[in-house]
C-alpha cells in the first residue's frame, strides 16, 4: 500500500479543487486572459518538474568550461567538443539545452555566450558552488530518506561542524576553504553594504575563515582593529591573507574552538558570517552566550547569513539552504525572527534587521549586549 492509498484526499469544494480539475483547465484555455495566466503557471510548474535536469545541464556546462570558451567568441559544436571526449552531436544537445536555459545563444556559426552565462562567470564562488553540488544532489536523490533522517554524504563532507577534532585534518580544511573563499568576498561586500561598522574600535570575526570579511572591512574602514577567531586548521590562511591585504599591523588571529575555548575579549563588535546556520540551536545558544560574555555592555553582535522567510517561506532560505543544512545534518537555516529570539535569550536587545538585497548571498541582523 502506498502513502497515497493510505491517505485519500479530503472531499469538498475549494478554488484549489477547481483549478486541479482537467475540465476547468481546458475551459481556461479558451479564455485569452486566463490562458495567459495558466500558461505562466504551466511554465513555472514545468520548471519545477524539470529543475533537476536544468541543474545537471548547468553542471555539465560548468565542468566543460563551455562558458569560458565562449567568452573568447562564438564557437561551433565540433570546436567546443574538442578535448572533451564527447561527440560533437552530443555537445550540440548540451549547448541547445544551455540556449534554452538562457546561458548561451545560437550564433550564425554555432553558439555564443548569453548575458546570463556571462553573469554566472562574474559571481565569485558560483562555479565552485555548482561543482560542489553533486554531493548535495546525491543526498536529494531520495528526498524522503533525507527528510526521515539518517546518514548523508554532505555530513561526511563537512566534518568540521561536528567538532574541532575533525577539523584538524588539513585536507578537509583546505577543501572547505577553497569552496568558501570566493563566496566569502561576496558575503563580506553584501554585509558591509548593509551595516556601517566604521565606528567600531575592534571587530572580532568568529568563524572568520580565511579572513575575507576582515580584509574587506579593513580596506573599507581605516580605524577598527581586526581580530579573527577560527579553528587551528583554518587560521593559517587568514594570517597570510590579512598580511597580503596590508593589514598585518591592525590584525590579530586567534586559533581555537568556540565549543571548548573562551572567546578573546577586547572587541566592541563581534561578527558571525555564515556561522550559525551550521549549528544546532544548543550550540548557537552557547556561542551567543560566549559572545555576550566577551563583549562590553552595549557591545554589538552582527549575524550575517542566508535566512529563511519564516511565515513567508522564500526560495533561497526555504527551498535551498533549509535542505542544504538538513543534508549537513547539524545546523538549520533560520528566519530573522528565530535568530532574534536566540539573541534575546542570550542577553541581547535592540535587535535590528538590516535586511538583504541578495537573499541567496546573505541577510544581516545586529543586536546590542544588555548591561
Ligand atoms: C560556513 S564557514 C564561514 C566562513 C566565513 N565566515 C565565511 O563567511 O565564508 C563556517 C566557519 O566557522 C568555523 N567554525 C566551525 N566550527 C568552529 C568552532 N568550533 N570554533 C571556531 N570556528 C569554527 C569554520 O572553520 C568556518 O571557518
Amino acid at each position: 500500500m502506498t502513502l497515497a492509498d493510505a491517505a485519500p484526499p479530503k472531499r469538498g469544494w475549494s478554488i484549489a479543487h477547481l483549478i486541479a480539475s482537467p475540465r476547468f483547465q481546458s475551459s481556461v484555455a479558451r479564455i485569452p486572459v486566463l490562458r495567459r495566466l495558466a500558461r505562466r503557471d504551466g511554465d513555472a510548474l514545468m520548471d519545477l518538474v524539470a529543475g533537476f535536469v536544468h541543474s545537471q545541464i548547468l553542471l555539465a556546462v560548468v565542468e566543460l568550461q563551455l562558458l569560458h570558451r565562449l567568452m573568447d567568441g562564438p564557437a561551433d559544436a565540433p570546436d567546443l567538443a574538442a578535448g572533451t571526449g564527447i561527440d560533437a552531436r552530443r555537445i550540440a544537445i548540451l549547448c541547445d539545452g544551455a540556449v534554452a536555459l538562457g546561458l548561451m545563444r545560437r550564433a550564425r556559426r554555432g553558439y555564443r555566450i548569453a548575458r546570463r552565462g556571462a553573469a554566472l562567470l562574474g559571481v565569485p564562488g558560483l562555479e565552485g558552488m555548482i561543482r560542489h553540488h553533486p554531493v548535495l544532489y546525491r543526498d536529494m536523490a531520495d528526498p524522503l530518506a533525507l527528510l526521515r533522517g539518517g546518514e548523508t554524504e554532505l555530513s561526511r563532507f563537512w566534518p568540521y561542524v561536528f567538532g574541532a577534532g575533525a577539523a584538524e585534518d588539513p585536507a578537509t580544511a583546505e577543501r572547505y576553504s577553497r569552496l568558501m573563499s570566493d563566496s566569502q568576498i561576496l558575503v563580506a561586500e553584501e554585509t558591509l553594504a548593509r551595516i556601517d561598522l566604521s565606528d567600531a574600535t575592534e571587530v572580532l570575526d568568529v568563524g572568520g575563515g580565511t579572513g575575507a570579511f576582515l580584509a574587506a572591512l579593513g580596506q573599507r574602514h581605516p580605524h577598527p582593529r581586526l581580530h579573527l577567531f577560527d579553528l587551528p586548521a583554518v587560521v593559517a590562511q587568514a594570517e597570510a591573507r590579512l598580511a597580503h591585504a596590508g593589514l598585518a599591523g591592525r590584525a590579530h588571529v586567534t586559533a581555537g574552538s568556540f565549543r571548548d575555548d573562551p572567546l578573546p575579549k577586547g572587541a566592541d563588535t563581534i561578527t558571525l558570517n555564515r556561522v550559525l546556520y551550521d549549528h544546532a540551536d544548543e550550540t548557537v545558544a552557547a556561542l551567543l552566550s560566549a559572545i555576550r560574555a566577551a563583549l562590553p555592555p552595549g557591545g554589538r553582535v552582527v549575524v550575517s547569513e542566508p535566512m529563511t522567510g519564516g511565515v513567508s517561506p522564500n526560495r533561497s532560505g526555504n527551498a535551498y539552504f533549509a535542505f542544504y543544512t538538513l543534508a549537513m545534518g547539524t545546523g538549520r537555516a533560520r528566519s530573522p525572527d528565530e535568530i532574534a529570539k536566540l539573541l534575546k535569550a542570550a542577553g541581547f536587545e535592540a535587535v535590528r534587521d538590516h535586511g538583504t538585497s541578495r537573499p541567496f548571498v546573505t541577510h544581516v541582523l545586529s543586536a546590542r549586549r544588555k548591561d
